[in-house]
């Protein structure tokens, strides 16, 4: 595991939202294992800045995590699994997948309003490209609005009335006890999901004495979440390439009639005007013997169904987001993370 003998050393950013799903995991392990865990607190070059995160890039987050695990100051790390990108880090590996949380998005409006209530004219805010392409898609002549921070204060805009809604992860309103807040959640055929959305990745070294933590950490991992993220992970590294538009993917696992475990995908890439969208799914019986790796493939054939169905079009670089982003909001789901992520 490592030199040290003491607790093992969770790093953490040091926002509500981080610090109670790091915190989480380490009850986790501790009930698993028996093993004490403490938090250390990671400041990150995106908490210090006062540059918006959006300049940044959600990536200053994952990475301060990461080197602070390279450099032996931690032992392991809790993400949100649809922060990180898609390559692999070296020297680190995703020891677990725990139970992944509701993986659908949120409304939160005024006066208790669903989003088919919201007049015409309503402002909506969010920061996500593939939100805002969305609910454009949607046809009610919404006022989308790019928002940033963290989820308390765009959960005030609401409250304070500069906005008539937000839409946000229902799993991080999950995660800091906020659920009271969701006037809808939103069926996934109107707002599909970012890939691996309320799901965490729990990190740690990969080197030859790591091994122990390794396995300690599989402990936590859930079997189905790791099938389902590979297939909504797999199909988003195909389609990355340069790519700039707003890509969704949901996939849900079901047994069929002999026992069989069965994976259904639904993507997404729409424009981000909303205008035009591409919207496809697959599904296949995944292997007993190696189920992650079909999982992953019907990722990556349903990319390929999309780009040939016309996403390729959506994803050519500079495909509309420069219109609707004010310069700065850089597209990508990380783009709203503020600092309670
Ligand atoms: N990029 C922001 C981000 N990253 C992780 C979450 C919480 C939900 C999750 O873990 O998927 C959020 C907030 C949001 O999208 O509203």
């Amino acid at each position: 595991m490592s030199a040290h003998n003491g607790p093992l050393r969770l790093g953490t950013r040091g926002s509500a939202l981080a610090r109670t799903q790091s915190q989480h995991v380490a009850d986790a392990l501790r009930a698993a294992t028996g093993r004490p865990v403490e938090l250390v607190e990671i400041v990150t070059a995106g908490d210090r800045s006062a540059a918006p995160v959006e300049q940044l890039g959600v990536g200053v987050f994952v990475s301060a995590l990461r080197d602070a695990l390279l450099a032996k100051e931690i032992d392991f790390a809790v993400h949100s699994y649809k922060d990180l990108p898609t390559a692999p880090a070296d020297g680190l590996v995703i020891a677990a997948t725990p139970v992944r949380q509701d993986p659908r998005d949120a409304l939160v409006a005024r006066d208790g309003l669903h989003l088919s209530e919201l007049p015409p004219g309503s402002t909506v805010g969010t920061g996500a490209v593939r939100r805002i392409a969305q609910l454009h898609a949607l046809g009610h002549q919404l006022d989308v609005r790019p928002i940033r921070g963290n989820v308390d204060s765009r959960l005030r805009k609401v409250t304070d009335g500069e906005l008539d809604a937000v839409v946000l992860a229902r799993a991080g309103l999950a995660r800091i006890g906020r659920l009271d807040a969701i006037t809808e959640t939103l069926d996934p055929m109107l707002m599909l999901p970012a890939p691996a959305q309320g799901a965490l990745a729990v990190e740690c070294r990969d080197g030859d004495g790591d091994r122990e933590l390794v396995r300690l950490l599989a402990h936590l991992d859930d079997a189905d979440t790791r099938l389902t993220v590979a297939a909504e992970r797999a199909l988003l590294a195909a389609l990355e390439a340069g790519c700039s538009a707003p890509v969704a993917a949901l996939a849900v696992l079901a047994e069929d009639e002999d026992g069989a475990l069965e994976l259904y995908l639904r993507g997404a890439v729409i424009s981000l005007d909303g205008v035009r969208d591409v919207r496809l799914s697959r599904s296949a019986r995944l292997s007993i013997t190696d189920p992650e790796t079909t999982a992953e493939s019907i990722g990556r054939e349903l990319a390929a169904d999309l780009l040939e169905a016309g996403a390729d079009d959506l994803l050519a670089p500079g495909a509309g987001a420069d219109e609707i982003l004010r310069p700065g909001d850089a597209p990508g789901d990380g783009s709203q993370s503020g600092s309670a992520r």
